[in-house]
């Protein structure tokens, strides 16, 4: 690969060197065009996390024997000899997809996050490792490849080459299923009374259409998908996982992610909420109200008594179990008035958190009368990220046929 450095415009249009490889793009034959530059990434910078997918080559030393530079080996000895990065990335080695085959290249596809109010450290960390003589562009989605469009250029004269976060959560939802071995399930006989009950049996995804995305980030979005591209943005809620991890630090003084998820997994809400059977004394039957419902999230709470009863664990519980049930319902009404019976649920609210995806299982089903399927998946939060990659692939390909 040449020093020349790889270009694309913010606006999309390919510079002729956008393959980077030094040479007039306008001489190449199709045959000849080669692959896109490496490294390969998709980055998906959201509100709370952002997600990394580095595109390993299985051909690694046949990029070095071709005398590969420096930085990239430096790279992607950092990349892949490490599972930790700095005090606050991490790379999530049980989602790894080994076997790969993109873009004509064979790899491994290795899922790293770390928090977007990280970033400064982030671009810090590019710069030392030489990150800018390698490509000047970089591929990017979610709300941060706007934000932060101007601090890559300015600090390390990287072009964030951006892509619509909901169109790359499709295409990575659709690669990631069709690739990686029983990525799709559900939580079968879900029961609010028995959280440890159910068990994670797999599910068919291949004809999956029309399904519901319900992506629960930092906020909701809700998409009702009819074909690979068909689909639209149907609703949205600023009540998503960011909402649960505020309230929780506010509620609780915790400051993880992990550790509201270890004080809920503890606690009772029951402790916390007002149930239908403390307003009615048991069921209200006529429609259909079980005693255990809850009739007011966090409804016990004004009383003085009962706030000194409650532990910070119900809290956590309380608040995790109000923001999930909140999108449990507008999920339900959204499916129903869309007439899709399939809601698969995505976004790292979901990360570590077994007792919210039970809690979606059994409303999903119990509500609508079994009408209704909750549909989860193993890569969470990584499809934004993924679909990232696989537009900067095909991006590359389209440009190389045209030459
Ligand atoms: N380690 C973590 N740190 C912070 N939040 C986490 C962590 N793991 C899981 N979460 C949860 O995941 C949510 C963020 O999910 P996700 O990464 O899918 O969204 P995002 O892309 O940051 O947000 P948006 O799409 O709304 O911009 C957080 O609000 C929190 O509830
Ligand atoms: C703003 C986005 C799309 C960023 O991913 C997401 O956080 C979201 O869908 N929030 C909910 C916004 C609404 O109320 O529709």
């Amino acid at each position: 690969m040449s020093d020349k450095p790889l270009v694309i415009d913010v606006n999309g249009h390919d510079s002729n060197d956008f393959l980077g490889n030094g040479m007039d793009n306008d001489l190449l034959s199709p045959r000849d065009a080669p692959k896109p530059s490496m490294p390969w990434f998709g980055m998906d910078i959201g509100g709370t996390l952002t997600k990394l997918i580095y595109f390993e080559p299985s051909d690694m030393m046949e990029l070095e024997q071709q005398g590969e530079k420096e930085t990239l080996k430096t790279i992607h000895r950092y990349l892949v000899g490490n599972i930790a990065y700095g005090n606050t990335g991490i790379r999530d080695t049980h989602l790894e997809m080994s076997n790969q085959q993109i873009g004509g290249k064979k790899g491994t596809l290795h899922f790293i996050r770390f928090p977007t109010s990280e970033m400064n450290a982030f671009i810090n960390l590019a710069k030392s490792k030489n990150f800018s003589t390698l490509a000047c562009a970089i591929c990017a989605t979610g709300g941060g490849a706007y934000k932060f469009e101007m601090e890559f250029k300015q600090r390390i004269n990287l072009t964030l080459h951006k892509f619509d976060e909901l169109d790359c959560l499709i295409k990575g939802i659709h690669y990631i299923d069709r690739n990686f071995p029983l990525e799709c399930y559900y939580w079968k006989d879900a029961d609010s009374d028995k959280p440890n009950s159910s068990n994670k049996v797999p599910f068919d995804f291949h004809n999956p259409y029309p399904y519901l995305v319900v992506n629960i980030g930092s906020g909701v979005s809700i998409l009702a998908v009819r074909g690979p591209f068909d689909y639209k943005r149907v609703w949205g809620s600023s009540l998503g996982g960011g909402t649960f991890l505020g309230l929780c630090c506010l509620l609780t003084g915790c400051t993880t992610f992990e550790e509201a998820i270890a004080l809920a997994a503890e606690g009772d809400s029951h402790k916390v909420d007002k149930l239908v059977k403390d307003i009615y004394g048991g069921d209200y039957s006529r429609f259909n109200l079980k005693g255990a419902t809850v009739a007011s999230s966090f409804g016990q709470m004004n009383i003085e008594e009962k706030r000194d009863q409650a532990s910070k664990s119900d809290l956590a519980r309380s608040t995790l179990v109000t923001i999930t049930n909140n999108i449990g319902s507008i999920a339900r009404m959204v499916a129903t008035t869309e007439k899709i019976d399939k809601v698969v649920f995505v976004g790292n609210f979901l990360r570590v958190n077994t007792i919210s995806m039970k809690l979606l299982a059994y409303a999903m089903e119990y509500w609508s009368d079994g009408a209704l399927k909750a549909l989860f998946l193993e890569h969470e939060g990584y499809f934004g990220a993924m679909g990232c990659i696989m537009e900067y692939v095909s991006m590359s390909q389209n440009f190389s046929n045209i030459n």
